[in-house]
């Protein structure tokens, strides 16, 4: 049940569910701001020691503050949960953004509908996680289902993640083998594993033949799409932002250890915001599990040495940012599989398609970056997000 009030928040509404805990859109009764807060109740039961100790951790994310990274503007713990206060983001992730078309934008700056904001950009509804955006800027689930009918774009091609990537849905015991992984698993308890492809097409290589099925006619006419000059130039710019933010992570000694487009945000001013940046640190150890055997981080974008459990660096964050620009270049994930120890097999031991096989007319400037993104060894990646951020520039 959603809670009245969290320490002096009013809380409003619930804006999403994640892995770790609930974000609710709440009212600073002191101030009478309008914030974003998490609370964590979805992550290991802790005693409220535990829990006071690690918002004292949070604590150290107050200090961060960059143009480009979620502002925390408090942290506290209620009902031995702790939770975070962070700058409220009015705007889309970064998938959804990108699903808008210009004029779309545009229509939305024109019209005068409820759900924009003064300046007339697109605003997040409640319902906005896997939905579709209308050209209206609301958010709407019928739409993502094909259900609704003209004036509304259906997003669902784009949709975010499957559930059961959640960190939830996943939990490690001592049965099992997954060889070359440095833990073994119980069976996975996600029931939607095949849900991790959104697009559901196959290889499209032939898209343009004569003799191409109805199904891949769609697919060339998706590709289409996503290689929109407009679209791909505020792919460029949202992909700059993202490295000057985890540039800035980075040289504060954290590493996000959950990028992922929901976890990425663009807001009305299509400035790009990172989101649960450094979370996943106080929740995890090193070999990124928590203490119930949880593994913190999204696993389609988790880097080979995460999925091994190794120490992690910066560079963990730009392979995950290169699965992002991988998806959004083509529609699909660089590695498939129907559950995670089949993912991770893939991941560790077999080379992507090229994202210009699968998509022949993407921008060859962004293909390039992101196979040097996806590279399996640290050392073979770009070092650095400033490195990435000159890449993209030239
Ligand atoms: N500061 C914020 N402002 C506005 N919306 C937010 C903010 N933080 C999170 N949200 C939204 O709340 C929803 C839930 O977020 P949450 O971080 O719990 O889930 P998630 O990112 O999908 O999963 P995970 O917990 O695995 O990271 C998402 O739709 C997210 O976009």
């Amino acid at each position: 049940m959603r809670p009245n009030l969290i320490g002096p928040y009013r809380v409003l509404e619930t804006l999403g569910s994640g892995g770790i805990g609930t974000v609710y859109r709440a009212l600073d009764a002191r101030s009478n701001e309008a914030v974003a807060l998490k609370l964590l109740s979805g992550g290991p039961a802790m005693d409220s020691r535990a829990a006071k100790r690690l918002v004292r951790e949070f604590e150290t994310l107050a200090d961060l503050s960059h143009p480009n990274v979620v502002k925390v503007y408090d942290t506290g713990v209620f009902q031995s949960s702790p939770y975070l206060v962070m700058e409220l983001i009015e705007g889309l992730t970064l998938r959804e953004y990108l699903s808008l078309r210009g004029e779309e934008l545009l229509s939305q700056a024109s019209s005068g509908s409820n759900s924009k904001s003064a300046s007339g950009s697109f605003l997040r509804t409640q319902a906005a996680a896997s939905a579709s955006v209308s050209v209206e800027g609301s958010v709407s689930r019928e739409s993502a289902s094909g259900e609704a009918g003209g004036g509304l774009f259906d997003l669902s091609a784009f949709a975010e993640e499957a559930p059961s990537e959640d960190m939830a849905a996943m939990r490690f015991g001592s049965s099992g083998s997954a060889a070359r992984l440095p833990v073994q698993m119980e069976p996975w308890l996600g029931s939607d594993s095949d849900e991790l492809d959104p697009l559901d097409f196959e290889l499209p290589y032939d898209v343009a033949g004569p003799g191409a099925e109805p199904v891949k006619r769609e697919t060339a006419a998706r590709l289409e799409e996503l290689n929109r000059p407009e679209r791909v130039g505020r792919l460029k710019d949202a992909l700059l932002q993202i490295c000057e933010a985890l540039a800035y992570i980075h040289a504060h000694g954290l590493v996000h250890r959950d990028l992922k487009p929901s976890n990425i945000m663009v807001d009305e001013d299509r400035q790009v915001r990172l989101m649960d940046f450094g979370l996943a640190k106080f929740l995890a150890d090193d070999a990124g599990m928590t203490l119930d055997g949880r593994m913190v981080g999204t696993f389609r974008y988790m880097s080979p040495e995460q999925i091994l459990g190794e120490p992690l660096d910066g560079r963990s964050d730009l392979y995950s940012l290169g699965v992002i620009l991988y998806e959004l270049m083509t529609g699909r994930p660089p590695f498939d599989a129907k559950s995670p120890v089949d993912l991770w097999h893939k991941v560790l031991e077999t080379e992507p398609p090229p994202v210009l096989a699968i998509n022949q007319n993407g921008d060859p400037q962004l293909a390039r970056v992101a196979h040097r993104l996806i590279r399996k060894e640290p050392d073979d990646r770009f070092q650095t997000a400033e490195e990435v951020y000159e890449a993209l520039s030239e």
